[in-house]
């Protein structure tokens, strides 16, 4: 128990104090690190560490997975046509047996997205302090862990040492308030937090979020949120631990057990944020404000409501504003003022560590269901992780997918960022459940229009961007 005295806490601030080892008096603090997620773009950090002759210091706090490289064709390695990919993969897999580190490996029932498999194995856990050479190691923080990306230097650094440096971020918390609208899901009311406070709009802060709206998120919508944290900026994003956590979390491959998780979810309990704890910076957003949102330019924050119109670039006041968007209108194909819904879309693509987890495929099946994909549109479903994929088959998903002419494919990260291989055509529009929309992100001159799973699946079946409120009667 804390003192009677002790100053209120946030969230952060309390897995904070419990992770120093020691501050330099620069500032600099040395943090423990419980867990270090890896993926198959890892093989820098451990050729780092076998040129200085060192060795990872935990390998029992190492757990990696092939996710970028991988394709959503086959299972085998060996059968990764290009070399430079195969060799990511078989470095992971050379790496975890010459460290006797844990490896989802291609093949294991439990691969998947590092973001997805961490929640689904109960590797993360509230409290804990974790990272991965990933900038949406955010996603993390949905269970009320400390979670965030780090570079290859510091990967090297976290395996070596299994300690990390690092500057005390300013704390941000963001409370959305009030009930979501019909047909809005956790990836609107993120993608409508980014357009509202912008894309740096969380630049050197942790966020929590907070509000009746957060805490009545799935497990899955909370996922969604923090993992694009990242995409506002944030250096990370939780939310508090609750009841609905708990439930996630019980009974999972790494989760406590007996009575040591009735310990756990004591300990849990007291992680919420102190009353009168105060953030260097509040927020607060209008649930019943945010719309089925879509984006439309090449930054996360250039998002619209669904039934909205892009914006018109000569309205812009500031010349420098008004020729960088006109560049993105050129880039995007896009009309000043246009319906959104004017926009025909190639290729849908439902999946990715921010929208490829079973509720997300479950949301997508219910647009699809009875449907048939648009003429001339490819549309994928990538499942997040092989665990996602078999529970989506138990449920007959991949049935509804596939007879609406969904191609149903093996998990990985695919088509978000085409590491592997999968891209689309230059000049081909995307809708696409990712986080996002980069030029090039998928594909050299490719056109991404992020959304949530029922509007991607809604664009696959009409053949343009929809509002999917007009397709369930909402
Ligand atoms: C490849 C990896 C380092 C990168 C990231 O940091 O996020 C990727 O996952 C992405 O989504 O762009
Ligand atoms: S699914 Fe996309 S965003 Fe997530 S880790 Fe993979 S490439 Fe990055």
């Amino acid at each position: 128990m804390p003192p009677e005295d002790a100053a209120p806490r946030t969230m952060f601030e309390k897995i904070w104090d419990r992770h120093r080892v020691l501050e330099r008096p620069d500032g600099q603090v040395l943090l423990y690190v419980d867990r270090h997620l890896i993926h198959d773009g890892s093989e820098p950090a451990f050729d780092m560490l076998r040129r200085r002759g060192l060795k990872p210091r935990a390998p029992d706090r190492i757990f990696g997975v092939p996710d970028h490289y991988v394709p959503t064709d086959t299972r085998e390695t060996a059968a990764i046509p290009d070399p430079a990919r195969r060799f990511m993969v078989e470095t992971l897999e050379r790496n975890s047996a010459e460290h006797g580190f844990q490896l989802f490996g291609l093949k294991d029932e439990g691969q998947g997205i590092v973001h997805v498999i961490g929640p689904e194995q109960g590797l993360t856990q509230p409290g804990l302090l974790m990272v991965c050479p990933d900038s949406h190691t955010s996603t993390h923080g949905a269970l009320g862990a400390l979670a965030f990306g780090i570079g290859m230097t510091e990967v090297t650094h976290v395996l070596a040492t299994q300690t990390l440096w690092q500057r005390k971020p300013a704390t941000m918390r963001i409370t959305v308030e009030g009930d979501l609208g019909a047909g809005v899901t956790a990836k609107d009311v993120i993608l409508h937090i980014i357009a509202t406070i912008g894309a740096a709009g969380a630049a050197g802060h942790v966020i929590e979020y907070a509000g009746s709206a957060i805490r009545g998120l799935s497990m899955e919508g909370r996922l969604t949120l923090c993992n694009m944290s990242i995409e506002a900026g944030g250096r990370a994003g939780m939310v508090t631990p609750d009841e609905t956590t708990f439930a996630y979390l019980a009974g999972r491959p790494y989760a406590p057990k007996g009575a040591e998780w009735d310990r756990a979810v004591e300990r849990w309990r007291a992680l919420a944020t102190d009353a009168g704890a105060r953030f260097d910076r509040e927020v607060t957003i209008d649930a019943a404000a945010i719309a089925p949102t879509v984006t439309w330019g090449n930054s996360p924050q250039d998002a619209v409501a669904a039934d909205g119109q892009v914006p018109d670039p000569t309205q812009e006041e500031d010349a420098e504003r008004r020729a960088a968007m006109q560049d993105t209108f050129a880039y995007m194909g896009l009309t000043p003022g246009m319906p959104v819904e004017e926009l025909r879309i190639d290729r849908v693509f439902i999946g990715s560590c921010t929208n490829g987890r079973i509720e997300d495929l479950r949301a997508a099946a219910a647009i699809a269901r009875g449907r048939r994909v648009a003429e001339g549109v490819t549309a994928w479903v990538v499942p997040g992780s092989a665990p996602v994929k078999r529970q989506a088959e138990a449920e007959g998903l991949d049935r509804i997918f596939t007879e609406a002419g969904f191609d149903w494919r093996e998990a990985g990260c695919s088509m978000c960022l085409g590491t592997n291989g999968e891209i689309a055509a230059p000049g081909e529009r995307v809708a696409a459940t990712t986080n996002r929309n980069f030029r090039g992100r998928q594909g050299p001159g490719v056109r991404t229009h992020l959304m949530s799973p029922a509007m991607a699946a809604a664009a696959a079946v009409t053949g343009h961007i929809t509002d999917v409120r007009r397709m369930t009667g909402g």
